[in-house]
């Protein structure tokens, strides 16, 4: 059987299981959401055997196959840990969950594409391990101009999260040249299974204190410009 297709085929239609979310296809609301607010928080929106295998494939991992994350461009590419401590393991589609994944993924970029002209290529995504007492500042995923990313996506796979274990993801209003720096427009809590996808130039963010170890999956749906291979951060 190709686990693939028939993962595809489960995940579509239990899309957006959130409270409270009105009939009707799940792409055109996350598509509406993306263009008026520019994110979109969705609570379960994966079959839970995807997220469990994910969260199985994830912890198998040694974690000397982790690399520590760096910040900026390729030719700048540093460590510092004063702005960010996660560890990534950068995924393919090797593991079966992982292929359901991006399976799901490739029909959330055909959706969007059809819906917003997007003109999303691919989408790229690595594991993020944040160890108790790290954290990742204030940042942005992409420069306007200067980047083939356009939109973020986390999804968590802390189990059993609870406020007092933190790493909630804090997401800033755009910002405006010289005004005071905004209060966050809402926190994100790394609750097992919950998404987040939002405009990668527009919404700083930042990864408040983590009390107990984190697992993520960030991701970016990309467009071919002619940065061609240079991409942020560097693999
Ligand atoms: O894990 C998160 O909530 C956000 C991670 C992030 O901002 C990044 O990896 O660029
Ligand atoms: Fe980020």
């Amino acid at each position: 059987m190709n686990t693939t297709v028939s993962a595809l085929a489960e995940v579509r239609p239990a899309y957006l299981r959130r409270p409270g979310a009105r009939d009707g296809d799940p792409l055109d609301q996350v598509a509406t959401a993306l263009r008026s607010d520019g994110y979109i928080v969705l609570p379960a929106p994966l079959p839970p055997a995807v997220l469990g295998g994910m969260l199985r494939h994830f912890r198998s991992i040694d974690r000397e196959r982790f690399k520590r994350a760096g910040i900026g461009r390729e030719e700048e590419h540093q460590l510092n840990r004063f702005v960010r401590g996660d560890e990534i393991f950068w995924l393919d589609s090797a593991n079966p969950a992982v292929a359901a994944y991006l399976s799901w993924m490739e029909a959330l970029r055909l959706g969007l594409n059809r819906r917003l002209f997007l003109g999303l290529f691919d989408y790229e995504c690595h594991y993020a391990y944040y160890d108790r007492g790290t954290f990742y500042r204030k940042h942005l995923d992409a420069f306007k101009g200067n980047t083939n990313r356009v939109l973020s996506t986390v999804l968590y796979l802390t189990p059993n999260w609870q406020p007092r274990d933190g790493g909630e993801l804090a997401i800033y209003p755009p910002e405006v040249d010289g005004a005071p720096p905004a209060e966050p427009l809402l926190k994100v809590a790394p609750r097992f299974g919950q998404m987040v996808i939002f405009l990668s130039e527009e919404f700083p963010h930042e990864v408040l204190m983590v009390n107990r170890p984190r697992y993520s999956v960030t991701g970016w749906f990309r467009v071919n410009n002619s940065l061609g291979d240079s991409i942020d951060p560097a693999k």
